[in-house]
């Protein structure tokens, strides 16, 4: 009788062994069809970090966001949504990882993480002089709030800074000891010296209240995701001779600019976060042309009959532009390689796929010029 009975006990167990095995393959069958998330690495607890991307939702910090995700980190993403767009990191909306806060940095902010890319800020010329006061508070108020936070909760902070603290400058390419020649009352100043003081108060946090602070310098850089209304150069042409209209060159297009694709930027900002190099650092691709000849090169490669127009100058626009990047390739082994035709025909498909989308939604906005318009109510 016994082992009649063991016999149908240990039948059971198989059978239930059996359907453990089955629900076990079937969960991860379902789950490898119903995968609704880029993949992710897994990292331990000792390795994975909370993560705060401050504009987390714009154009860098979304690529960044893609970037910290798929290592496998905890990411808080905080935007106000000015520049930055839901669309941008909705495919990561509901995962455990992930987390969206609407919220502007100009207001403190109670968390906790290890480390803060500190990116929230206007950053294309129309925009950031749309509303002066509002940049202005966004990179004084919003970073020491910011800093008060690393402060608080032992954080590193990285500042995504700008080649513009190098204003229009007499030295060219231009390394990190250079102080700048930037108009402290101009129509970009409100950028430049927000920027210039913001690296200001990340040296006073790290002397006064010993936080680790990171410091990049961020060349001009272009990719997908940019806004269709960003305003920005490599955006507008692209826009421009998409819709075979003429491509709008701001002055004689001799000056000049050099430009780095998003990914190339991503890394460089993730390696120097992860550095011991707490001074400044210039990201960017050191490959120099004048504006007129990325006008020809981008109306080249959309295949466009668009005429190219002159325009009237911007004010204090720099007249050249180039990183010198010896630092970052010595300290953090970092250069950019992608080369600019690869990363312009992904901006342009990404701009076509744009047209089309809006186009199915019935707006289609242009580029924005780069002129300051009087008299606007705002909120800042
Ligand atoms: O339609 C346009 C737009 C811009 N331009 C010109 O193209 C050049 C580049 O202009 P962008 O607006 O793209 O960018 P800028 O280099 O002036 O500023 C940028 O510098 C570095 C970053 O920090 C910022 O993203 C941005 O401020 C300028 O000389 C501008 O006058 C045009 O000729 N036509």
């Amino acid at each position: 009788d016994r082992s009649i009975q063991e016999n149908g006990e240990q039948k059971i167990e198989k059978q239930i062994e059996e359907y453990d095995n089955l629900s076990f393959f079937l969960f991860f069958f379902i789950c490898s069809f119903s995968q609704k998330y880029p993949p992710v690495k897994f990292l331990s607890e000792k390795d994975r970090k909370r993560i705060l991307i401050t504009g987390g939702a714009g154009f860098v910090g979304s690529h960044l966001t893609d970037k910290l995700m798929m290592d496998g980190h905890e990411v808080t993403v905080v935007d106000n949504f000015f520049t930055g767009r839901k669309r941008n990191v909705e495919h990561w909306i509901g995962h455990e990882n992930f987390e969206l806060i609407n919220h502007d940095v100009v207001e403190p902010l109670y968390i906790e993480v290890d480390q803060i890319y500190h990116l929230a800020s206007p950053a294309s010329p129309p925009n950031y002089m749309y509303n002066p006061i509002k940049t202005l508070k966004t990179n004084t108020i919003g970073t020491l709030n910011m800093l008060g936070l690393a402060k608080r909760v032992g954080a590193r902070l990285l500042l995504a800074s700008t080649s513009e603290v190098y204003g229009d400058p007499e030295v060219h390419p231009q390394n990190e000891d250079y102080w700048g020649h930037v108009n402290p009352i101009g129509p970009r100043a409100c950028y430049d010296e927000g920027k210039r003081v913001a690296e200001t108060m990340c040296y006073a946090y790290m002397k006064q209240e010993g936080v680790e602070v990171r410091v990049a310098r961020i060349f001009n850089t272009f990719g997908p995701r940019m806004h269709m209304n960003d305003g920005r150069v490599v955006s507008n042409f692209i826009l421009q001779a998409l819709q075979g209209e003429a491509l709008t060159v701001y002055g004689s297009g001799s000056q000049t600019r050099a430009f780095q694709y998003v990914s190339d930027l991503v890394n460089g900002l993730v390696a120097l976060m992860n550095s011991n190099v707490s001074s400044p650092v210039n990201l960017g691709n050191p490959e120099e042309h004048t504006i007129l000849e990325f006008a020809r090169l981008i109306k080249h490669l959309v295949g466009s009959g668009g005429e190219i127009t002159f325009l009237s100058e911007a004010q204090d626009d720099p007249q050249r532009r180039k990183p010198d990047i010896k630092k970052a390739k010595m300290m953090l082994g970092w250069e950019p390689v992608v080369p600019l035709e690869e990363g312009l025909n992904k901006t342009i498909h990404y701009f076509s796929k744009e047209l089309e989308y809006q186009a199915n939604n019935q707006y289609i906005p242009k580029p924005k010029p780069a002129r300051i318009k009087k008299g606007r109510t705002r909120h800042n």
